[in-house]
């Protein structure tokens, strides 16, 4: 891998610390680090060298999930780690910053490559990119790559805007946009999955397949982001997203090369064929979801309007459950239903294909990919009961990966984006035709045309996002780790 100065921006935020350096650690530890490379890691604060470093080595303890890893190597690791102070908004601190970048890759003979970062607040996203131009920083003689945290723009217009002003700067080649979900191991499995197995291939289409359900619940509420949370709701944090990226990666044909360019023709064709939303058709076939007070793992948690920072009467929707269908032939018919919420009564991601029933058997196959926290496959298919034939039995059979450490989705974005592979990152045309497609959606919210349902926290969701699927003879699939898979959700 080419040498490479990363300059980090936001290294003293939140996602720094529990993402970006455990990833980056992660990645020193398995030698998956370029050599030489060096983190310029830039934040406001007035902070000494060590003082960054000590924070840096905290961070590590406190997040690294990989509690075996060999911290005697933390020193060496933070060697590479230096911490720049600067107002990002002042347009002369980034020529100071580029003598200081490179006189800092002179001496560590670098080369000119640079891995620029943006892990702050999106409004600062096109003021840095302008000024990396202005102050010569993004002109180098090697490669130069911009990795930009979510979310791009807030709605159809806003996106557009950021994009344009980063186009000035980047090419779209050069643009790596974060969405972590792409760089989670189990949806980056999803294409080998499906055409390296003939057993799955043969059945992924709509002569057998009734509905694909995509589950991301969480039992975390706001936490400290009700600022960002109260004016962005769960549609465009997670479905406009990591929702509609789940979807996208479910149903895309596999290119014979899985490389970005032919990715990203294939999951173009699907999210062109998904099926707009009128006016009228998002209340049929979206809900939105409010969390009351409840509780979650026996512990009373308070309403989403009493967190602190949250309007006492805001609208924000904090479950959001949509029906989709994707106009190409071989999903013809077929619902996606896709559903994500804060303060759930688990927390997981998961894809569930269930499968269309025989005559036979009244339990359909089911294809469970887990996405996280539990991570591996489920498959489950129908049986004689040993020495009882006519008596059928449905059985799962478990994958459940063999590792000690199961690489995490910053860890393995940051790699492809090290390595100028841009498979897994959002490219122009999936942001902008996602927020197509969710601006019915958000018309909507904000004209208040869907109703409202309150939850209670530590729950499954409202009870209209049950019915979504109960109109079409449909229920949700549980997660087996609580109970077994074969109980559809009303049945508890
Ligand atoms: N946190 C999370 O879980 C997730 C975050 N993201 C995205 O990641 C990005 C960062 O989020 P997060 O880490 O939570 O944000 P934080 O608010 O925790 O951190 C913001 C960072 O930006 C820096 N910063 C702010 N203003 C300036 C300035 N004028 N000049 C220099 N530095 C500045 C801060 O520096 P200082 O503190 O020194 O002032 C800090 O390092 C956002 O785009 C967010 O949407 C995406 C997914 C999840
Ligand atoms: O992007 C986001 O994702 C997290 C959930 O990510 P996960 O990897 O833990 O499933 C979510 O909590 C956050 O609100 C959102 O911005």
């Amino acid at each position: 891998m080419d040498s490479m100065t990363m300059l980090l921006f936001g290294a003293t935020g939140d996602l720094a610390a529990r993402k970006l350096f455990p990833a980056l650690f992660r990645m020193f530890l398995d030698q998956k680090l370029p050599e030489p490379f060096w983190i310029v890691a830039i934040g406001r604060r007035a902070w000494s060298q060590s003082r960054f470093r000590s924070r840096v080595e905290k961070s590590l303890l406190d997040f690294c999930q990989d509690r075996s890893a060999d911290f005697s190597r933390l020193p060496a690791f933070l060697q590479r780690v230096e911490y720049y102070e600067m107002d990002v908004r002042q347009p002369q601190a980034y020529l100071n910053l580029h003598q200081y970048v490179r006189s800092g890759e002179g001496e560590r003979l670098i080369g000119d490559n640079r891995l620029f970062y943006l892990s702050v607040s999106p409004d600062l996203f096109a003021g840095i990119a302008g000024n990396l131009q202005s102050s010569g920083l993004s002109q180098t003689n090697g490669w130069r790559r911009l990795m930009i945290e979510k979310p791009f723009g807030s709605d159809l217009a806003s996106a557009r805007d950021l994009n344009r002003k980063l186009g000035e700067v980047f090419a779209e080649e050069e643009i790596y946009r974060i969405d972590h979900y792409l760089g989670k191991p189990m949806v980056q499995s999803l294409g080998t999955l499906k055409s390296v197995n003939p057993i799955i291939h043969a059945v992924w289409n709509s002569p057998y397949i009734a509905n694909v359900q995509i589950t991301a619940s969480e039992t975390i509420g706001v936490e400290e982001r009700s600022a960002y949370y109260d004016q962005t709701g769960a549609i465009r944090d997670m479905l406009q997203n990591h929702l509609l990226q789940l979807a996208i990666m479910t149903a895309m044909h596999v290119p014979g090369r899985m490389t970005a360019e032919e990715v990203r023709a294939e999951k173009r064709s699907v999210i062109e064929a998904m099926r707009p939303l009128g006016q009228e058709d998002v209340r049929l076939h979206v809900v939105r979801g409010q969390y009351s007070n409840g509780s979650i793992d026996g512990t009373p948690v308070c309403a989403y309007r009493d967190e602190a920072g949250v309007a006492p009467r805001s609208m924000t929707d904090t479950f959001v459950a949509a029906r989709l269908f994707i106009d190409l032939p071989r999903w013809q018919g077929v619902p996606f239903y896709l559903r994500t919420g804060k303060r759930m009564n688990e927390k997981s991601t998961r894809i569930v294909v269930q499968c269309k029933s025989s005559e036979e058997a009244e339990l359909p196959n089911l294809v469970v990919i887990h996405v996280s926290p539990n991570q591996g496959m489920t498959l489950r298919l129908n049986l004689h009961a040993p020495g009882m034939p006519g008596q059928l039995e449905p059985v799962e059979m478990a994958y459940v990966p063999n590792q000690k450490h199961l690489p995490e989705s910053y860890e393995m974005l940051l790699a492809e984006a090290m390595r100028g592979d841009r498979t897994h990152f959002a490219h122009w045309e999936e942001v902008e035709l996602a927020w197509r497609w969710v601006e019915p959606i958000l018309a909507a919210f904000a004209e208040n045309r869907v109703p409202l349902h309150h939850y209670p926290a530590g729950t499954n969701g409202p009870d209209a996002a049950n019915r979504l699927l109960e109109e079409d003879g449909f229920t949700w699939w549980l997660d087996p780790e609580d109970e077994p898979l074969l109980t559809p959700v009303h049945a508890r």
